[in-house]
């Protein structure tokens, strides 16, 4: 399967994103935010970073950027896409999952091994897991408090759009715990924990905290594979 890594100026684990891909035994494609050209691939990652460092707002100027239109009619169209972190900011600006991410509520930039419940085991990126499974990956970011009206709170709960909520720790201050979300359809997810920095023993988490090899991450990126070899 080949799958698109958007490359922003600012990006930061474009390069990480594309090996978990590879690692998945999947095919990276890099993609350039200023092109039209989605060069043919089947799914889209729009990795984390700083796009545009983080002005006006963290993934604003980059959800403008030429090459998120195809992206916003790809995901209409049903493709795949994986918003992480910078990427995940990104979708919310979009508009193609809701919400909006703010300042952490601490205000400041954190980095922790992070515990996941997996919430919907049946998106495009997390079928793989099973519902209520617990995982451990990395978490980087400034901006990553996840904030929506009580309304669409509500939707998303009731939904099954919350993917991924924050266990043991809410880091950030995002509301009902919510670390990942995905769109009503599913095939759109966003997530603030760096799931492409788990996919190699002895590279990702500390293995005695993650209760696990440290490689959670990679199930993101078979799960999207693997669906797309039964289809
Ligand atoms: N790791 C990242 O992608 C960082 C995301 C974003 N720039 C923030 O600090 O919130």
């Amino acid at each position: 399967m080949r799958i698109g890594v958007v490359t922003f100026p600012g990006s930061l684990d474009d390069r990480d994103a594309q090996r978990a891909v590879r690692l998945a035994g999947g095919e990276p494609v890099a993609l350039w935010h200023g092109s039209h050209d989605l060069d043919g691939v089947e799914a889209i990652i729009l990795p984390g970073g700083f796009s545009y460092g983080d002005y006006l707002r963290a993934g604003a100027i980059a959800s403008l950027s030429p090459i998120m239109s195809e992206v916003v009619d790809a995901a209409g169209r049903g493709m795949p896409v994986l918003g992480i972190c910078n990427g995940f900011q990104m979708l919310a600006e979009a508009r193609l999952i809701p919400g909006a991410h703010t300042r952490n509520a601490h205000q400041q930039f954190i980095r922790r091994d992070q515990r996941l419940r997996v919430e919907n085991a049946d998106t495009a990126w997390t079928t793989g897991f099973v519902e209520g499974q617990e995982i451990t990956i990395p978490l980087k970011n400034a901006d990553g408090r996840f904030v929506a009206d009580d309304e669409t709170i509500k939707r998303l709960e009731g939904e099954g759009q919350v993917a991924f909520r924050y266990i043991g720790v809410n880091p950030n201050g995002s509301m009902d715990d919510i670390a990942g979300v995905s769109n009503k359809e599913g095939n759109v997810v966003g997530l603030m924990p760096h799931p492409e920095h788990a996919t190699e023993a002895g590279f990702g988490p500390d293995t005695a905290l993650a209760m696990s090899s440290g490689t959670d991450g990679l199930t993101f990126f078979t799960s999207v594979i693997e669906k797309a070899l039964i289809k």
